[in-house]
């Protein structure tokens, strides 16, 4: 079988998911602004909203993988546990004498144990009570809780470290310090997990190699017809979308980029946070986000054309791309306050799971009512918990496989 996603809506074949763990329960009021959290969660709530996300997923024929699982059955490979320790556990992030002592305490670990301490993060006192390290001015400097290992607890939201572009997949560069280590374990899983490892497919970004110029997952839409919108926005570059448009036109399967020039806030820190695709031609639209000025990327000989748009064009270039005369734009009607609290919460994020038919946080109670009233079909899900890391159903899901879009 092989993997491709190209478009926003087809109907959903496979998707990654992350269930949340442990790493959760490492969140305080401390440490929430720099694990990019808003506030410290109730874990087994936010699991039973994480599995009905999956159980409407399922309901509808989509094949859930799991990321935990994903990452524990790659280390049973050797050369997987390696890499994933040699960037995990080194000189510069543990200094060299920690380093030393925790790669070989990790080596000797069973696969499925390691994987839940490289998402949950790990204290002093738990390292130091399964090795003792003497002579680490690291450690010495940390008190016993405090983690040595940083907790990944934006694993949750799988779309942005990873993202299926038409018949390849981009391991994407993180901007947050917080995010990096996900990157190394999103390498090792496509390169070495059986079930990617024994396919071939493009890799558009190669994760870590790609350093400062950074595209996150969540700034990056399939809208289909060969086109690949891309938020240059809080989190992803101009350097990095260049490089990923370049790689994607000497693949020729992608005709153009449209690169949406965004503010940078934390609140819109992704594309998808306020626009996302729910059926053909349509989106869903935050009311205040108003016209953005686009810039079309296109390929011409071995370099390619820049060409930039007025504000104004934003809706008429985003249509010429998927061959209509105008797109459809669902904007709730409702005033800027209460627009801004559904977008805070995630209105706009959502998840086809077949054209016209979008998974969505049930709190969003205007949005939802207003894509129903215009033919979109919705299937809610509960998010207090969940939306509490500021993303939604499109940001905790990376789909792999969805079926092309049928002609109309
Ligand atoms: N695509 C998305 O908008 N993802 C949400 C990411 C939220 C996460 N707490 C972050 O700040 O990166």
């Amino acid at each position: 079988m092989s993997f491709s996603v190209d478009s926003e809506i087809g109907r959903l074949r496979q998707v990654i998911l992350h269930r949340p763990g442990r790493e959760m329960l490492r969140l305080t009021p401390q440490n929430k602004d720099s694990l990019l959290f808003d506030d410290v969660l109730w874990l087994e709530r936010a699991q039973q909203e994480h599995d009905q996300l999956a159980r409407t997923l399922t309901d509808r024929g989509v094949e859930v993988l799991y990321l935990g699982d994903l990452l524990a059955q790659t280390l049973e490979v050797a050369e997987a546990r390696d890499f994933v320790l040699a960037n995990t556990f080194n000189e510069n992030t543990c200094g060299p004498r920690a380093a030393e002592a925790l790669h070989g305490l990790m080596q000797g670990l069973p696969a499925a144990e390691l994987a839940e301490i490289l998402v949950a993060g790990a204290t002093r006192r738990e390292l130091q009570e399964r090795v003792p390290v003497a002579d680490s001015l690291v450690l010495s400097l940390l008190e016993d809780d405090d983690l040595l290992l940083a907790p990944l607890t934006n694993h949750l939201f799988t779309r942005d470290t990873s993202c299926w572009v038409y018949g390849g997949v981009s391991i994407n560069s993180m901007t947050k310090q917080a995010r990096r280590r996900e990157t190394v374990n999103y390498q090792a899983i496509y390169r070495w997990h059986p079930f990617f490892a024994d396919q071939e497919f493009p890799v558009w970004s190669e994760g870590l190699a790609a350093g400062p110029a950074t595209v996150e997952g969540g700034d990056v839409e399939v809208i289909g017809n060969g086109a690949v919108l891309v938020g240059v926005s809080e989190r992803t570059c101009p350097q990095g979308v260049e490089r990923l448009a370049s790689r994607l036109f000497t693949s020729g399967e992608v005709s153009q980029v449209i690169a949406v020039e965004m503010s940078r806030n934390r609140a819109q820190m992704h594309l998808d946070t306020v626009m996302t695709m729910v059926d053909v031609g349509t989106f869903v639209k935050y009311a205040d986000l108003g016209m953005l000025p686009t810039v079309t990327l296109r390929p011409d000989g071995a370099g390619m054309s820049v060409t930039r748009h007025a504000p104004e064009d934003m809706h008429r270039v985003i249509a010429q791309a998927l061959g209509l005369d105008d797109l459809k734009v669902l904007t709730t009607p409702q005033d800027s306050l209460a627009a801004a609290r559904e977008q805070w919460d995630d209105g706009c994020n959502t998840l086809a799971v077949s054209p016209g038919v979008v998974v969505t946080y049930e709190r969003n109670v205007a949005t939802n009512d207003y894509l129903a009233s215009n033919g979109i079909e919705v299937l809610p899900v509960p998010g207090s918990e969940l939306g509490r890391g500021r993303g939604g159903p499109h940001c905790m899901s990376c789909p792999v496989l969805r079926d092309p879009v049928p002609a109309l």
